[in-house]
Protein backbone atom coordinates (compact mmCIF):
# COMPACT_ATOMS: atom_id res chain seq x y z
CA UNK A 1 0.00 0.00 0.00
CA UNK A 2 1.31 3.65 -0.78
CA UNK A 3 0.48 6.54 1.66
CA UNK A 4 -1.30 9.54 0.60
CA UNK A 5 -0.50 12.79 2.13
CA UNK A 6 -0.88 13.52 5.62
CA UNK A 7 -3.83 16.03 5.70
CA UNK A 8 -2.60 19.34 7.24
CA UNK A 9 -5.30 19.04 10.19
CA UNK A 10 -4.01 16.04 11.62
CA UNK A 11 -1.06 17.27 13.13
CA UNK A 12 -2.55 19.36 15.24
CA UNK A 13 -5.64 17.23 16.41
CA UNK A 14 -2.89 14.54 17.10
CA UNK A 15 -0.73 16.91 18.94
CA UNK A 16 -2.12 16.70 22.33
CA UNK A 17 -2.47 12.82 22.56
CA UNK A 18 1.04 12.01 21.38
CA UNK A 19 3.57 10.31 23.85
CA UNK A 20 6.00 13.05 25.05
CA UNK A 21 9.13 14.13 23.37
CA UNK A 22 11.18 13.90 26.25
CA UNK A 23 10.02 11.29 28.65
CA UNK A 24 12.05 10.17 31.04
CA UNK A 25 9.76 7.68 33.37
CA UNK A 26 11.88 4.58 33.78
CA UNK A 27 8.95 2.50 35.14
CA UNK A 28 7.19 2.05 31.91
CA UNK A 29 6.43 3.45 28.37
CA UNK A 30 3.95 6.29 27.02
CA UNK A 31 0.81 3.85 25.77
CA UNK A 32 -0.68 4.71 23.01
CA UNK A 33 -4.18 2.15 22.06
CA UNK A 34 -5.19 3.18 18.66
CA UNK A 35 -7.53 0.69 16.05
CA UNK A 36 -10.18 1.48 13.13
CA UNK A 37 -13.45 0.08 13.78
CA UNK A 38 -17.29 0.05 12.42
CA UNK A 39 -20.09 1.40 13.32
CA UNK A 40 -21.11 -1.76 14.93
CA UNK A 41 -18.18 -1.90 16.85
CA UNK A 42 -15.99 -4.72 14.48
CA UNK A 43 -12.72 -4.40 13.86
CA UNK A 44 -12.51 -7.14 11.05
CA UNK A 45 -15.23 -9.10 9.13
CA UNK A 46 -14.19 -12.68 11.22
CA UNK A 47 -11.72 -14.17 13.56
CA UNK A 48 -8.35 -14.90 10.93
CA UNK A 49 -9.70 -12.06 8.11
CA UNK A 50 -7.81 -9.01 7.37
CA UNK A 51 -10.17 -6.30 7.03
CA UNK A 52 -9.88 -2.91 5.87
CA UNK A 53 -12.09 0.05 7.82
CA UNK A 54 -10.06 2.96 7.42
CA UNK A 55 -9.95 5.57 4.43
CA UNK A 56 -6.32 5.74 2.75
CA UNK A 57 -6.08 9.39 4.23
CA UNK A 58 -6.88 7.70 8.04
CA UNK A 59 -4.00 4.90 7.25
CA UNK A 60 -1.54 7.49 6.47
CA UNK A 61 -2.99 8.88 10.19
CA UNK A 62 -1.84 5.30 11.78
CA UNK A 63 1.40 5.78 9.70
CA UNK A 64 1.84 9.23 11.22
CA UNK A 65 1.37 7.67 14.78
CA UNK A 66 3.86 4.65 14.18
CA UNK A 67 6.56 7.41 13.12
CA UNK A 68 5.78 8.64 16.77
CA UNK A 69 6.35 5.66 19.12
CA UNK A 70 9.37 3.63 19.22
CA UNK A 71 7.03 0.36 19.88
CA UNK A 72 4.00 -1.61 18.09
CA UNK A 73 2.61 -4.16 19.93
CA UNK A 74 -0.36 -6.86 18.83
CA UNK A 75 -1.36 -10.46 19.79
CA UNK A 76 -0.88 -13.10 18.45
CA UNK A 77 -4.31 -13.45 16.58
CA UNK A 78 -3.82 -10.32 14.65
CA UNK A 79 -0.22 -11.44 13.53
CA UNK A 80 -1.90 -14.96 12.47
CA UNK A 81 -4.64 -13.39 11.05
CA UNK A 82 -3.27 -9.91 9.04
CA UNK A 83 0.38 -11.18 8.61
CA UNK A 84 0.92 -7.57 9.22
CA UNK A 85 4.04 -5.63 8.10
CA UNK A 86 3.99 -3.13 10.85
CA UNK A 87 6.40 -0.58 9.61
CA UNK A 88 6.11 3.00 9.37
CA UNK A 89 5.92 4.26 5.60
CA UNK A 90 5.24 7.45 6.61
CA UNK A 91 8.05 10.60 6.37
CA UNK A 92 9.64 9.75 3.39
CA UNK A 93 12.99 9.24 3.87
CA UNK A 94 12.79 9.34 7.83
CA UNK A 95 9.98 6.13 7.52
CA UNK A 96 12.68 3.27 7.78
CA UNK A 97 14.68 5.17 10.91
CA UNK A 98 11.04 5.74 12.45
CA UNK A 99 9.56 2.28 12.35
CA UNK A 100 8.38 1.03 15.84
CA UNK A 101 9.81 -2.13 16.96
CA UNK A 102 7.11 -5.16 17.04
CA UNK A 103 5.69 -6.62 19.74
CA UNK A 104 3.93 -9.67 19.68
CA UNK A 105 2.09 -11.00 22.32
CA UNK A 106 2.26 -14.87 21.71
CA UNK A 107 2.24 -16.56 25.17
CA UNK A 108 2.14 -20.26 23.33
CA UNK A 109 4.07 -19.72 20.12
CA UNK A 110 1.93 -19.45 17.55
CA UNK A 111 3.21 -17.49 15.13
CA UNK A 112 6.32 -18.01 12.82
CA UNK A 113 8.70 -14.91 12.28
CA UNK A 114 10.17 -16.94 9.18
CA UNK A 115 8.50 -16.37 6.45
CA UNK A 116 6.09 -13.65 7.34
CA UNK A 117 6.11 -9.91 6.01
CA UNK A 118 7.60 -8.54 9.10
CA UNK A 119 10.13 -10.94 8.26
CA UNK A 120 10.94 -9.72 4.45
CA UNK A 121 10.74 -6.00 5.83
CA UNK A 122 13.24 -6.86 8.62
CA UNK A 123 15.71 -8.15 5.65
CA UNK A 124 14.99 -5.54 3.37
CA UNK A 125 16.01 -2.78 6.04
CA UNK A 126 12.33 -1.19 5.87
CA UNK A 127 11.01 -2.95 8.86
CA UNK A 128 12.58 -3.70 12.82
CA UNK A 129 12.77 -7.15 14.42
CA UNK A 130 10.12 -8.22 16.59
CA UNK A 131 10.22 -8.98 20.14
CA UNK A 132 7.86 -11.64 20.67
CA UNK A 133 5.95 -11.91 24.47
CA UNK A 134 6.03 -16.03 25.48
CA UNK A 135 5.57 -17.48 28.51
CA UNK A 136 8.68 -19.22 28.55
CA UNK A 137 11.90 -18.58 27.00
CA UNK A 138 11.60 -21.33 23.62
CA UNK A 139 14.44 -23.95 23.36
CA UNK A 140 14.59 -23.19 19.42
CA UNK A 141 14.45 -19.25 18.61
CA UNK A 142 13.72 -17.88 15.37
CA UNK A 143 16.74 -16.11 13.83
CA UNK A 144 16.20 -12.03 13.64
CA UNK A 145 13.47 -12.02 16.70
CA UNK A 146 13.90 -11.50 20.59
CA UNK A 147 12.13 -13.53 23.24
CA UNK A 148 10.38 -11.65 26.27
CA UNK A 149 9.71 -14.19 28.97
CA UNK A 150 6.65 -12.76 30.74
CA UNK A 151 4.49 -15.43 32.31
CA UNK A 152 1.24 -15.51 30.52
CA UNK A 153 -0.62 -19.04 31.05
CA UNK A 154 -3.64 -17.11 32.05
CA UNK A 155 -4.33 -13.80 30.35
CA UNK A 156 -6.62 -12.54 32.83
CA UNK A 157 -3.87 -12.51 35.53
CA UNK A 158 -1.33 -11.36 32.58
CA UNK A 159 1.09 -8.88 34.14
CA UNK A 160 1.50 -5.96 31.87
CA UNK A 161 3.04 -3.55 34.19
CA UNK A 162 5.85 -6.02 34.53
CA UNK A 163 6.23 -6.34 30.90
CA UNK A 164 5.67 -2.77 29.83
CA UNK A 165 8.46 -2.24 32.59
CA UNK A 166 11.26 -4.71 30.92
CA UNK A 167 10.23 -2.66 27.47
CA UNK A 168 11.09 0.40 29.22
CA UNK A 169 14.64 -0.79 31.00
CA UNK A 170 15.67 -3.12 28.75
CA UNK A 171 14.79 -2.39 25.13
CA UNK A 172 14.90 1.24 26.09
CA UNK A 173 11.22 1.78 24.43
CA UNK A 174 10.00 4.99 25.46
CA UNK A 175 6.65 4.70 23.45
CA UNK A 176 3.93 1.94 22.45
CA UNK A 177 1.07 1.75 20.46
CA UNK A 178 -1.31 -0.78 20.47
CA UNK A 179 -3.26 -1.70 17.42
CA UNK A 180 -4.76 -4.67 18.94
CA UNK A 181 -6.93 -7.38 18.24
CA UNK A 182 -9.92 -7.52 20.12
CA UNK A 183 -8.70 -9.61 23.16
CA UNK A 184 -5.47 -7.38 23.67
CA UNK A 185 -7.87 -3.95 23.59
CA UNK A 186 -10.76 -5.66 25.31
CA UNK A 187 -7.52 -5.76 28.19
CA UNK A 188 -6.58 -2.75 28.17
CA UNK A 189 -9.20 -0.62 27.49
CA UNK A 190 -10.05 -0.98 31.27
CA UNK A 191 -6.49 -0.04 32.21
CA UNK A 192 -6.30 3.89 32.65
CA UNK A 193 -3.65 3.14 34.82
CA UNK A 194 -1.71 2.05 32.12
CA UNK A 195 -2.92 3.48 28.87
CA UNK A 196 -2.03 7.12 28.12
CA UNK A 197 -3.93 7.65 24.80
CA UNK A 198 -6.78 6.71 23.03
CA UNK A 199 -7.34 6.83 19.11
CA UNK A 200 -10.20 5.18 17.48
CA UNK A 201 -10.49 5.47 14.04
CA UNK A 202 -14.55 4.96 12.99
CA UNK A 203 -15.35 3.89 9.20
CA UNK A 204 -18.90 3.69 7.34
CA UNK A 205 -19.48 -0.19 7.86
CA UNK A 206 -21.14 -2.42 9.53
CA UNK A 207 -19.25 -5.94 9.73
CA UNK A 208 -22.29 -8.01 11.27
CA UNK A 209 -22.05 -10.47 14.17
CA UNK A 210 -19.69 -12.77 12.47
CA UNK A 211 -17.22 -9.51 13.14
CA UNK A 212 -14.52 -9.33 15.90
CA UNK A 213 -16.13 -7.25 18.42
CA UNK A 214 -14.61 -4.89 20.56
CA UNK A 215 -16.70 -4.47 23.96
CA UNK A 216 -14.83 -4.64 27.07
CA UNK A 217 -16.71 -6.61 30.40
CA UNK A 218 -17.24 -3.51 32.25
CA UNK A 219 -17.92 0.00 30.89
CA UNK A 220 -15.11 2.83 30.84
CA UNK A 221 -15.77 6.46 30.37
CA UNK A 222 -13.53 8.55 28.26
CA UNK A 223 -12.16 12.70 29.09
CA UNK A 224 -10.39 15.10 27.08
CA UNK A 225 -12.23 13.98 23.86
CA UNK A 226 -11.93 15.56 20.81
CA UNK A 227 -13.38 14.35 16.85
CA UNK A 228 -11.69 14.47 13.88
CA UNK A 229 -14.12 14.25 10.82
CA UNK A 230 -12.15 12.96 7.01
CA UNK A 231 -13.60 12.37 4.42
CA UNK A 232 -15.25 9.05 5.42
CA UNK A 233 -14.06 8.32 8.31
CA UNK A 234 -14.36 10.23 11.99
CA UNK A 235 -11.54 9.57 14.59
CA UNK A 236 -11.84 10.03 18.46
CA UNK A 237 -9.27 10.80 20.20
CA UNK A 238 -9.52 11.16 23.97
CA UNK A 239 -8.14 9.62 27.76
CA UNK A 240 -9.66 7.06 29.64
CA UNK A 241 -10.93 8.14 32.77
CA UNK A 242 -9.35 7.42 35.81
N1 LIG B 1 -9.25 -2.78 12.58
C1 LIG B 1 -8.16 -2.73 13.30
O1 LIG B 1 -7.65 -1.65 13.61
C2 LIG B 1 -7.53 -3.99 13.77
C3 LIG B 1 -8.11 -5.20 13.52
N2 LIG B 1 -7.56 -6.36 14.01
C4 LIG B 1 -8.27 -7.62 13.79
O2 LIG B 1 -8.47 -8.25 15.05
C5 LIG B 1 -8.55 -9.66 14.84
C6 LIG B 1 -7.71 -10.37 15.88
O3 LIG B 1 -8.22 -10.12 17.16
P1 LIG B 1 -8.22 -11.27 18.26
O4 LIG B 1 -8.66 -12.53 17.63
O5 LIG B 1 -8.99 -10.77 19.42
O6 LIG B 1 -6.68 -11.47 18.58
P2 LIG B 1 -5.54 -10.61 19.32
O7 LIG B 1 -4.70 -9.97 18.27
O8 LIG B 1 -6.08 -9.73 20.39
O9 LIG B 1 -4.66 -11.77 19.94
C7 LIG B 1 -5.15 -12.58 20.96
C8 LIG B 1 -4.07 -13.52 21.41
O10 LIG B 1 -2.97 -12.77 21.83
C9 LIG B 1 -2.38 -13.39 22.93
N3 LIG B 1 -2.54 -12.49 24.07
C10 LIG B 1 -3.49 -11.58 24.24
N4 LIG B 1 -3.35 -10.97 25.42
C11 LIG B 1 -2.27 -11.49 25.95
C12 LIG B 1 -1.64 -11.27 27.15
N5 LIG B 1 -2.08 -10.38 28.04
N6 LIG B 1 -0.57 -11.97 27.40
C13 LIG B 1 -0.11 -12.85 26.54
N7 LIG B 1 -0.68 -13.14 25.38
C14 LIG B 1 -1.75 -12.45 25.09
C15 LIG B 1 -3.14 -14.68 23.18
O11 LIG B 1 -2.45 -15.69 22.49
P3 LIG B 1 -2.44 -17.21 22.99
O12 LIG B 1 -3.77 -17.76 22.59
O13 LIG B 1 -1.31 -17.78 22.25
O14 LIG B 1 -2.25 -17.21 24.47
C16 LIG B 1 -4.48 -14.37 22.59
O15 LIG B 1 -5.18 -15.52 22.17
C17 LIG B 1 -8.05 -9.94 13.43
O16 LIG B 1 -9.15 -10.33 12.63
C18 LIG B 1 -7.47 -8.62 12.98
O17 LIG B 1 -7.70 -8.43 11.61
C19 LIG B 1 -6.40 -6.32 14.72
C20 LIG B 1 -5.77 -5.14 14.97
C21 LIG B 1 -6.30 -3.86 14.56
N1 LIG C 1 -5.66 1.76 11.04
C1 LIG C 1 -6.12 0.58 10.60
N2 LIG C 1 -7.18 0.54 9.78
C2 LIG C 1 -7.66 -0.63 9.35
O1 LIG C 1 -8.73 -0.62 8.53
C3 LIG C 1 -7.07 -1.83 9.73
N3 LIG C 1 -7.55 -3.03 9.28
C4 LIG C 1 -5.93 -1.74 10.58
N4 LIG C 1 -5.32 -2.88 10.97
C5 LIG C 1 -4.08 -2.86 11.68
O2 LIG C 1 -2.99 -2.61 10.80
C6 LIG C 1 -2.20 -3.79 10.68
C7 LIG C 1 -1.72 -3.98 9.26
O3 LIG C 1 -0.55 -3.25 9.15
P1 LIG C 1 0.33 -3.24 7.81
O4 LIG C 1 -0.41 -2.38 6.83
O5 LIG C 1 0.45 -4.64 7.32
O6 LIG C 1 1.62 -2.64 8.24
C8 LIG C 1 -3.11 -4.91 11.13
O7 LIG C 1 -2.43 -6.04 11.59
C9 LIG C 1 -3.82 -4.22 12.27
O8 LIG C 1 -3.00 -4.10 13.40
N5 LIG C 1 -5.50 -0.55 11.01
Amino acid sequence: MSLGSLRPDVSDFLSPYLPPNNDENLSRPSVTLTYAQSLDSRISKGHGIRTTISHPETKTMTHYLRYHHDGILIGSGTALADNPGLNCKYGGPDAREHSPRPIILDAKQKWKFSGSKMQELFLSGEGKSPIIVVDKEPADKETGAEYLACSCTDLGSFDWDKMMHILRTRYRIKSVMVEGGANVINQLILRPDLVDNLVITIGPTFLGRNGVEVSPTTGMSLCDVNWWRGTNDAVLAAHLSK
